[in-house]
């Protein structure tokens, strides 16, 4: 008897929607609904592009993602001139006429907002304050007017008009992180912002449990973890989520178990989060300060996981 396992994919990039997720989800779609772009923003990791493409998938419209960028330019958005295509005749069918026609035709390709734009499609614009203002000042025309102005383009029409389906979705960084420009208050003005902040540690454990396929309380012990080191930071820029799914992903590709009194793991997070955890916190020698950190942070998860396996803790 031939026994076939039904094989189940995860999607690993999926999202995990939990009650709070799913009303932030369908509030924002209502606004979009209503023709108001909607952006998030909030500390890195805290799942503000997972948030978006998720909103963004639920309108069923075609994507097109942007990433903000200091050089993006209008060219990039609009689109440009890319070369030429030139087409010769030579007629010499009359040996003692020549005629020669040629002629040269610039290439036109559509920038990826242009696209956007005139299709209908849903735009995600993923850390929008990273690119200079003036190159987002074309986004209030499209806001506000409803067409898409093609200055510096050669182009005979002045403007191309909005599709009815076409939705924004931003998302930033707050001004405070580098590398990110204030944004123009108009701008900010025409649009929904909504603070993404991290999840609780339960959330986020539900997060890793259910993308990492692992137990949910081994899931809340490295969660846990690392929210009481956010907690220790200056500022919303300490560790996120991002470093519990590397801290699981790796204990699961080296076979370290997930248990604070065990060297390679502490060694793993020391790792993961040294670096990150000492850029914010204000002693003298931060790199000590924080591995010091790490390891109570470890030593204190030990009573939450449960103490298993052997501990070959070398303190
Ligand atoms: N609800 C969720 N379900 C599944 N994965 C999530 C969820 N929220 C966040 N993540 C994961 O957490 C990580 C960080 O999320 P994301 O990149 O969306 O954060 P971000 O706020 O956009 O960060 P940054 O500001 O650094 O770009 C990603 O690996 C993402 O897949």
């Amino acid at each position: 008897m031939t026994v076939l396992k039904k094989q189940i994919k995860k999607d690993t990039k999926a999202i995990i929607q939990d009650e709070k997720t799913e009303d932030l989800l369908s509030r924002s779609l209502q606004y979009l609904k209503a023709g108001y772009p909607v952006h998030f923003t909030g500390p890195s990791g805290a799942g503000k592009t997972s948030l978006a493409l998720a909103l963004a998938k639920r309108r069923k419209k075609p994507i097109m993602l942007i990433h903000g960028n200091h050089e993006l330019n209008n060219k990039d958005l609009i689109g440009d001139f890319t070369g030429y295509t030139s087409k010769k005749v030579v007629d010499n069918y009359i040996r003692s006429v020549y005629k020669r026609d040629e002629s040269v035709t610039e290439i036109w390709k559509d920038g990826r907002l242009l696209e956007a734009v005139k299709n209908g499609y849903t735009l995600v614009y993923d850390e929008f304050t990273r690119s200079q203002p003036s190159t987002n000042n074309i986004f209030l025309s499209i806001l506000e007017e409803g067409i898409l102005p093609l200055y510096g383009t050669k182009m005979t029409e002045p403007f191309v008009g909005v599709h009815p389906d076409f939705a924004v979705i931003f998302t930033s960084n707050p001004e405070e992180y580098a590398g990110v420009y204030q944004t123009q208050d108009a701008l900010l003005d025409r649009l929904i912002t909504i603070f993404v902040d991290h999840k609780d540690s339960d959330r986020e454990a539900q997060v890793v449990s259910e993308k990492m396929d692992i137990d949910k309380s081994e899931a809340k012990a490295i969660t846990s973890l690392v929210a009481a080191l956010r907690k220790e930071c200056e500022g919303d820029n300490g560790p996120s989520l991002r470093a519990s799914l590397m801290i699981v992903k790796l204990t699961q590709e080296e076979g370290i178990p997930i248990d604070g009194s065990h060297s390679s793991f502490q060694r793993l997070c020391i790792d993961i989060l040294g670096h990150q955890v000492s850029r914010c916190i204000d002693t003298d020698e931060p790199l000590k300060a924080a591995e010091k950190l790490i390891l109570e942070a470890c030593k204190n998860m030990k009573a939450t996981s449960g103490d298993k396996g052997e501990s070959d803790n070398e303190q």
